[in-house]
């Protein structure tokens, strides 16, 4: 084992290539163990390409297997070999969107038990014993229930793995991090695409894309621009859910967004990072 393992949780097959795919290819190239928990596998997400509508929830209902294809291709790109689904492919179903009928659906994630799910993912973090765990913010980063709920699991999920009142041997992750996306970098981005948005849609306003994260929030940038090209292999291999034209991408509704190889953490808890000359600090096993 080496004395670096990163573990990240993320909610639907296509979210760590979007938001932390350069970091993942980075860490990886490095040497570092890189471990993704995916909690469901995206049953029901929209599909761009028509040919492919067939497997929808509304008709097939085969998207789920598709993308754990996908998801194997999108690993590949990046040069991650430990993938898991949380509790097991399958286990907690994708609830669509924040009001959508699927929302209801028994086994959706959105209405998992959050202990028990998050005891299932304690169980991994001590099979893994990672130096650093990332989620998403409280908010999922955009609402979306999924994200909300890989938050509150990820969160319990590295206490509950140091408790020694569990049985097994105890694993203190030593830092959490939420991805963040920091206003100040929305904002600038939608300025240069609402003048070149390429084959996408302008996005009106950074809301159209993300909420952001404020700018005192976030804690470390890391710079994995030497990864970009791993990066944009991986989110091509999201071809349902994501399409690519040069540097720029757009999910299914068309509005166009920059592959960022910069991406970066606001910190949820562990010892306070070390900031750098622009105040962040720039490796989050630091
Ligand atoms: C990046 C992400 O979390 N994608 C989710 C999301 O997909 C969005 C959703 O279909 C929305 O209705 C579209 O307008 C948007 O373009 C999509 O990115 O939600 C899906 C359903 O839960 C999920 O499968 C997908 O991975
Ligand atoms: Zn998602």
């Amino acid at each position: 084992m080496t004395d670096r393992r990163l573990l990240l949780v993320h909610a639907h097959p296509d979210d760590e290539s979007i938001v932390t795919g350069a970091t993942m290819a980075k860490y990886a190239a490095e040497g570092a163990e890189v471990t993704l928990v995916t909690c469901t596998r995206g049953e029901e997400g929209e599909i761009i390409p028509p040919e492919l509508a067939h497997l929808g929830s509304d008709r097939d209902d085969t998207l789920g297997e598709h993308r754990v294809g996908e998801l194997d291709k999108a690993c590949l790109a990046m040069g991650v070999r430990d993938h898991r689904f949380l509790g097991g492919p399958g286990r907690y179903r994708d609830s669509g969107m924040m009001g959508a009928a699927a929302n209801e659906r028994p086994d959706c994630f959105w209405r998992a038990d959050v202990e028990e799910a998050a005891h299932l993912l304690a169980q991994l973090i001590r099979e893994v014993r990672p130096h650093v765990v990332v989620t998403y913010d409280d908010n999922g980063g955009y609402g979306h229930p999924d994200h909300i709920q890989a938050h509150r699991v990820a969160v319990s999920a590295f206490q509950k793995a140091a408790e020694r009142a569990l049985p097994g041997t105890p694993w203190q992750t030593r830092k959490l991090y939420a991805v963040a996306q920091p206003g100040s970098v929305l904002e600038e981005s939608v300025e240069r695409l609402r003048s070149g948005p390429g084959p996408f849609r302008a996005p009106a306003t950074a809301a159209d894309i993300a909420p952001g994260t404020p700018d005192r929030l976030v804690t470390s940038r890391v710079d994995a621009s030497a990864h970009w090209a791993a990066k944009v292999l991986a989110m091509r291999a999201h071809a349902t859910q994501i399409s690519v034209d040069g540097e720029l991408f757009a999910l299914s509704n068309g509005i166009a967004q920059e592959i960022q190889a910069v991406e970066y953490f606001s910190q949820i808890a562990g010892p306070a990072a070390r900031r750098g000359p622009n105040g962040h600090e720039t490796d989050l096993f630091a």
